[in-house]
C-alpha cells in the first residue's frame, strides 16, 4: 500500500504542499522504519487554511441541516466501503493491529458522520412565550471556525469525532493531527470532499505543538477542541481563554475499575483486558487502577494471567495478531520506565514486564499486583499496557480511593448486585462510567471527563451544545415603554 500522501496538507478542497516546512518522518511502529514524510505547516499554510475556512463557512451555514447532513452521511458510507484500506493505513500510522483498526477506527469515525449527519436536520431553536403578546425565539447558530487538535492513539476516529458535529452545526473545521500519526486525517478530508463537502470546510494541516498553538491563538478561530494530555490541555485552554474561545478538552486519565467479590470473574477479566491492553494500553479512558476484592484477588490474577497468555503479539497486519507495538520509541521508553518504577516500589510483577526481542516498539502486556495507592504506577497516567491491581474489602473505602485522583475521565464496576452497581456509578467522580463492561464508546453516548480530564463532551446530542451557540431574539408585539 502507498503510505506517502499526495501532499502534506489538505486545504480548500485540495492537497497542498509547502516543502519549506520542517520534515516530519512517519514511522511504522512495528519496524521502526520511515514509511512517509510530511512537512510541518508554515505560517503561509496556516493562513491559507484559515482564509479558506473563513470563505467557506458562511455559505455552509446557510444550507439546511438536511443538506449538510446528507453529505456527512454519504461520507460515512464511503468510509465504510473503504474500511479495509483505511484500516491498513491506520495500522501503518499507529501500529495498532488490523484486527482492531478494522472494527474500531474508521468504523467509529463513520458512526460519528452518520449520527451527526442524521441529527443535523433536527437542530432547532425554541419559542418562549412571554407576558402579553411578546415572545422570544432562539436560533441555534454555528460558532464559525473550529480547530481540532488530535492525539496519536485514534487518529481517524478523532478526526471524525471533531469534524462531524462541527460540520453538522454549520462550522468549518481545521484539523491538526498528532505529528506522530499524520496520515489518516488526510483521507478523512479527501472522502468528505468526494462526498460533496464544499471546499474549505474541512482542512488538515500538519505540524507539532507550535502549529497547534498558531491555530489556537489566531483571533479568527472561534473554537478549539483538543484530545491530548493534561499538560498540553492546560496550555491550549489558557491560550484559548486569551481570546475567550469555546473549548472542548478531552484529556488524560488514571481511571479506576472496581471488581467486587460477587462479580462474574470471566467478565471482569475481559473488562480488565479491554480496559488495559486494547490498543496496547494507549487508550485515554483505560481503567488502569484495578481494585479487586481481596476474596477473589488470587482467582482473578490466575484467570487474568491465563487469558493474557492467549494474546497474539506480533505483525500488526496479520489477522490473528491481537496486541501490537507502542506507537513510538518515546512511548515505549515511558512504559519501560514505569515498569522499572513498579518493580522499584515493591509491586509484585505477575505478568510481562519486558521489551520484546524483535524490531519495533513492542513491550509485553504487564500486570503488577499488591500495588498501593501511593505508588507512581497507581497515580500517574502511563498510557501503555501496565495494569496495577490493588486490593480492597469495603465499598466506601474503595470508592474514596477510586476518587482520590486529580483525573476524572472514566470508571467501571463489576458486580452481580445491580443496586450496588448503580450506587457506585453514582458516586464515581468521572464523566464516563461502565457497569459490567469497559471502554465502550458508542456515538450515541456522551464521552468526556471531569476534573483534570477535561471539559465538554464529544458524541451524542451533548456535542451539539459544544459546536453551536444560541441567539435569543426578543420580539415585542405591544407598544414599547420608556421612562421619558
Ligand atoms: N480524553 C480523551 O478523549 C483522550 C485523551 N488522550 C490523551 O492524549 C494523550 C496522548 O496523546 P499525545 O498525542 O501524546 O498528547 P499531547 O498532549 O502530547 O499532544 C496532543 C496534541 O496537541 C498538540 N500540541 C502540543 N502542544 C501544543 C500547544 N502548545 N498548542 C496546541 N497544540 C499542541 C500536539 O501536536 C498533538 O497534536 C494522553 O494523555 C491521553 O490520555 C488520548 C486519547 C483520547
Amino acid at each position: 500500500m502507498k503510505t506517502q500522501p499526495t501532499a502534506s496538507h489538505f486545504i480548500d478542497g485540495a492537497y497542498v504542499e509547502d516543502a519549506t516546512g520542517a520534515p516530519i518522518d512517519v514511522i511504522y511502529p512495528a519496524t521502526g522504519k520511515v514509511i512517509a514524510t510530511v512537512h510541518e505547516a508554515t505560517p503561509a499554510i496556516v493562513a491559507q487554511a484559515i482564509d479558506a475556512a473563513r470563505r467557506a463557512q458562511p455559505v455552509w451555514a446557510t444550507l439546511s441541516g438536511t443538506e449538510r447532513g446528507r453529505i456527512l452521511r454519504r461520507a460515512a458510507d464511503m468510509i465504510r466501503d473503504r474500511n479495509h484500506d483505511l484500516s491498513v493505513l491506520e495500522t501503518y500510522d499507529t501500529g495498532k493491529p488490523y484486527q482492531e483498526t478494522s472494527v474500531a477506527d474508521a468504523t467509529s469515525g463513520a458512526d460519528a458522520l452518520e449520527y451527526f449527519g442524521g441529527i443535523a436536520a433536527t437542530l432547532t431553536g425554541e419559542h418562549i412565550p412571554l407576558g402579553g403578546d411578546n415572545w422570544v425565539y432562539t436560533r441555534r447558530e454555528p460558532l464559525g471556525i473550529c480547530v481540532g487538535i488530535g492525539a496519536w492513539n485514534y487518529p481517524t476516529q478523532i478526526a471524525c469525532w471533531k469534524g462531524a458535529p462541527a460540520l453538522a452545526c454549520g462550522n468549518a473545521m481545521i484539523f491538526k493531527p498528532s505529528e506522530t500519526t499524520p496520515l489518516c486525517a488526510l483521507k478523512v478530508a479527501e472522502i468528505l470532499h468526494e462526498a460533496g463537502l464544499p471546499a474549505g470546510l474541512y482542512n488538515v494541516v500538519q505540524g507539532k505543538g507550535a502549529v497547534g498553538a498558531a491555530l489556537v491563538t489566531d483571533p479568527r478561530v472561534d473554537k478549539v477542541s483538543l484530545t491530548g494530555s493534561v499538560p498540553t490541555g492546560r496550555k491550549v485552554y489558557a491560550a484559548a481563554a486569551e481570546g475567550i474561545k469555546h473549548v472542548t478538552m478531552e484529556l488524560g486519565g488514571k481511571s479506576p475499575l472496581v471488581i467486587f467479590e460477587d462479580a462474574d470473574i470471566e467478565n471482569a477479566v475481559s473488562g480488565a483486558i479491554m480496559g488495559n491492553f486494547y490498543s496496547s494500553g494507549q487508550v485515554c479512558s483505560n481503567g488502569t487502577r484495578v481494585f479487586v476484592h481481596r476474596a477473589i484477588k488470587e482467582a482473578f490474577l490466575e484467570r487474568l494471567s491465563a487469558r493474557l497468555g492467549n494474546a497474539v503479539i506480533g505483525d500488526p497486519m496479520a489477522p490473528e495478531t491481537s496486541f501490537g507495538p507502542m506507537v513510538s520509541e518515546q512511548q515505549l521508553n515511558i512504559v519501560l520506565s514505569y515498569i522499572e518504577k513498579g518493580r522499584a516500589e515493591g509491586a509484585r510483577l505477575v505478568h510481562g514486564g519486558a521489551r520484546l526481542d524483535r524490531e519495533g516498539y513492542y513491550v509485553q502486556p504487564s500486570v503488577f499486583a499488591d500495588v498501593t495507592d501511593d505508588m507512581a504506577i497507581a497515580r500517574e497516567e502511563i498510557f501503555g499496557p501496565v495494569m496495577a491491581v490493588l486490593d480492597f474489602e469495603d465499598e466506601d473505602d474503595v470508592i474514596a480511593r477510586a476518587n482520590a485522583t486529580e483525573f476524572g475521565l472514566a470508571a467501571g464496576v463489576f458486580t452481580r448486585d445491580l443496586a450496588r452497581a448503580h450506587r457506585v456509578a453514582a458516586r464515581f467522580e468521572a464523566g464516563t462510567c461502565y457497569i459490567n463492561s469497559y471502554n465502550d464508546a458508542p456515538v450515541e453516548a456522551p464521552f468526556g471527563g471531569s476534573k483534570l480530564s477535561g471539559v465538554g463532551r464529544e458524541n451524542s446530542k451533548e456535542a451539539i451544545a459544544h459546536y453551536s451557540q444560541v441567539k435569543s431574539v426578543f420580539v415585542r408585539m405591544d407598544d414599547m415603554e420608556a421612562p421619558f
